[in-house]
């Protein structure tokens, strides 16, 4: 099956002349009310003054929401702002860093197009100009509002032979420009919607990136020639702009489930994409319904994606593993269906360390059963029972990422290490490996696990492994839950070959803080339990944030597979003026020959080109200047093998 992200809108459109876009500037060209910033900027440090902000701040409201007349408004903001020359070269610094997101992000859109992108704005000429100045749009494709400034330099009044000035002036003002082809309307406001309905455009997108206005929103509906958009994206998509062929990001969904850190949330949400979250873990039903139409889902460890639930990802590019496990993932199914895997596999390595090295004092000097009892009234003053970790054996089996962190800390307390892997490693410090599990279960005071998920570690911890270990040995595990068989252990805790054990990981998890825990591991005494929570810090969540999502921000904009657990891995740079093709296929023979026949067969100009496999999966790059025909796209993704396929401006 091939990704298909086209829109047909767009391809209608395409043969026609481009339209002139005509933005509006307050709230859509920029991120702000420009009026609003100025008084904060002129009223903030005059405590006598801040009224003046609200009051600004109610007037715009009012005139945006079609509450006021905007005439009025706009009179009496001036009256109460009575800015400067100086005063507005100040709003121009500030306005230029507050562009919205998705004009920046077009910028070339506009330079490459001059004349075809025009502003008009209830606003000012004054401040507008230099703004727009920096996306090629001259001055006199700006209508707006002037000041009229007094002989003291201080501004006084609106221009009132200026249309703009009035109500409804935005529909006569443009209607004064004369403009040849269809004209589309952009912009948040009620009086750019008037614009389109007073007839001086053929079309009207309802901006809605920066804030939503309800009567303007609700005004599109059941309107053929008018829609709401959530980025500027769109709109140049829909009018055939460049990218055509390049699917908006505001239509792309990402599906954040499991509490995922807000700076993630953020992330998509700056790059234009459109985020749903859900707080905790779906089970495969709902998470069959949720997944449709989702092109990037992000989940933790306690959501299981199968083959049923990748049946039905009509739309799915990558998963992404806010977490370092992914042996929740069906990552062969995800493979056959060319979809990316990423996690984040050192972010929560350090908050694990720490809580193990901390539960091992805890557990060393039997702390957590005395503060248990003293909370039933009970005092009880002994070292019988205690010790110190410093000259104690700590037995590591998994030398990964988290277990050699722990080799480290351990030996910086006084601990000797000795670890069991099935893979080489580098051995840190003194840490010494045992190449017997048996020999090292056999010499270790404490054990700890840190084992990847992979299905072959079930019950690697059964009751055989906890009759070898000494007796009254600790035990802790923060791995995954199904690696120790806990009947085993909670019969090894109970009889006291087992002394105490600390348990973060269970083979049933609840799925959420709403969800009972039922194991048969409660109510065992020097038991410490946890609900996974290793991983569970704020440093951890917001590096873990940070870190899937690039990842995942990096493969959609730029076809990028770094630190992919599946996909070949492909470092890519930015796609600058140029066009990338990304194709997911099976490593079967004779595709990579496919591609470059149809390449040459359009005459595409190639200006960089990747290949790499692994052995399921063939991922090929291919950069080419502007200028190919759709026909071109439709023979790529019709290549035998092909999984996937997107383009990229
Ligand atoms: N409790 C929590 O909140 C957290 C749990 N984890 C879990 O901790 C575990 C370890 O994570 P990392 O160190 O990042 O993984 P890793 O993949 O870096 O290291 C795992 C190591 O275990 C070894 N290994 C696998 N099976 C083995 C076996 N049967 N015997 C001996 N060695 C074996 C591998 O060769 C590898 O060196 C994972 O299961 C991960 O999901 C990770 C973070 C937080
Ligand atoms: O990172 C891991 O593998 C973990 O087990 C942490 O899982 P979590 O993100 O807390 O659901």
């Amino acid at each position: 099956m091939t990704t298909t992200l086209e829109n047909p809108v767009a391809d209608k459109i395409q043969a026609a002349v481009l339209p002139t876009i005509v933005l509006d500037f307050d709230s859509t060209f920029t991120q702000v009310e420009a009026l609003d910033i100025l008084a904060e900027q002129l009223f903030s440090s005059d405590p006598a003054r801040l009224t003046d902000i609200t009051a600004i701040k109610d007037l715009t409201d009012l005139a945006m929401s079609g509450e006021i007349s905007f005439a009025e408004a706009l009179q009496r903001r001036v009256q109460i702002l009575k800015p400067t020359k100086a005063d507005l070269e100040g709003l121009v610094e500030t306005l230029k860093g507050l562009v919205s997101a998705s004009v920046a992000r077009n910028k070339e859109a506009f330079l490459r197009h001059p004349g075809k992108f025009r502003i008009i704005s209830g606003g000012f000429h004054d401040f507008i100009a230099p703004v727009v100045a920096e996306y090629g749009i001259r001055p006199e494709h700006i209508l707006a509002n002037r000041l009229v400034f007094g002989d003291d330099g201080i501004a006084v009044s609106v221009d009132q032979g200026n249309p703009l000035s009035k109500d409804g002036g935005k529909v006569v003002a443009l209607q004064g420009w004369d403009i040849t082809g269809p004209v589309v309307m952009v912009g948040d406001g009620w009086t750019d919607f008037e614009v389109y309905k007073g007839g001086a455009a053929d079309r009207f997108y309802a901006f809605v990136e920066n804030v939503k206005r309800e009567k303007v929103v609700q005004a599109t509906h059941g309107i053929e020639a008018a829609q709401v958009v959530v980025s500027f994206d769109e709109v140049l998509h829909n009018e055939g702009f460049e990218g055509r062929y390049s699917f908006p990001r505001s239509r792309l969904k990402v599906l954040l489930l499991e509490n995922v850190h807000p700076t993630a949330i953020q992330a998509f949400r700056e790059e234009g994409y459109d985020v749903t979250t859900v707080k905790g873990a779906l089970d495969e039903d709902d998470l069959i319904d949720a997944i449709q139409g989702v092109h990037i889902l992000g989940i933790r460890s306690k959501t299981t994606v199968t083959q049923k639930v990748l049946d039905a990802a009509d739309k799915l590019l990558a998963v992404g593993a806010f977490c370092i496990g992914t042996n929740q993932i069906d990552l062969k199914g995800c493979s056959k269906k060319g979809i990316a895997v990423f996690n984040a596999p050192y972010s929560n390595t350090r908050s694990v360390v720490e809580m193990v090295m901390g539960l091992t004092v805890i557990l060393t000097r039997n702390i957590y059963d005395k503060s248990i009892q003293m909370h039933t009234g009970k005092w009880d003053k002994s070292a019988t029972g205690a010790h110190e970790v410093r000259n104690k054996t700590i037995g590591i089996i998994g030398y990964g990422a988290i277990g050699s962190q722990l080799s480290i800390l351990a030996e910086a307390f006084g601990m000797r290490v000795i670890y069991y892997d099935v893979a080489e490693k580098l051995t840190l410090g003194n840490a010494r490996r045992y190449r017997s599990l048996d020999a090292l279960l056999a010499e270790v005071d404490v054990l700890s696990i840190h084992v990847d998920g992979r299905a072959e570690n079930k019950n690697l911890m059964g009751a055989a492994q906890f009759a070898k270990m000494k007796d009254g040995a600790l035990f802790i595990n923060l791995s995954r839950g199904h690696v120790v068989d806990i009947d085993a252990l909670a019969q090894a805790l109970k009889s006291g070959k087992i002394y105490g054990a600390a348990v973060d990981v269970f083979p049933e998890e609840p799925r959420t803080n709403d969800d009972p825990f039922v194991s048969p591991l409660t109510g065992i005494k020097n038991l410490i339990l946890t609900p996974h929570i290793g991983g569970s810090t704020e440093e951890a969540q917001e590096a873990i944030g940070e870190f899937a999502s690039e990842r995942l921000l990096n493969f959609l904009n730029r076809g990028d597979t770094t630190f992919s657990v599946n996909m070949p891995n492909v470092q890519l740079s930015e796609v600058e003026g140029r066009h990338r093709f990304l194709h997911i296929h099976q490593n079967v023979p004779g595709v990579m020959a496919a591609i470059n026949n149809i390449i040459a067969k359009y005459n595409l100009n190639i200006l960089a080109q990747h290949l790499k496999t692994n052995e399921s999966l063939g991922y090929v790059i291919v950069d080419v200047d502007r200028g190919y025909s759709k026909e071109a796209l439709e023979e790529l993704k019709a290549v035998t093998g092909t999984l996937k396929f997107r383009s990229l401006t």
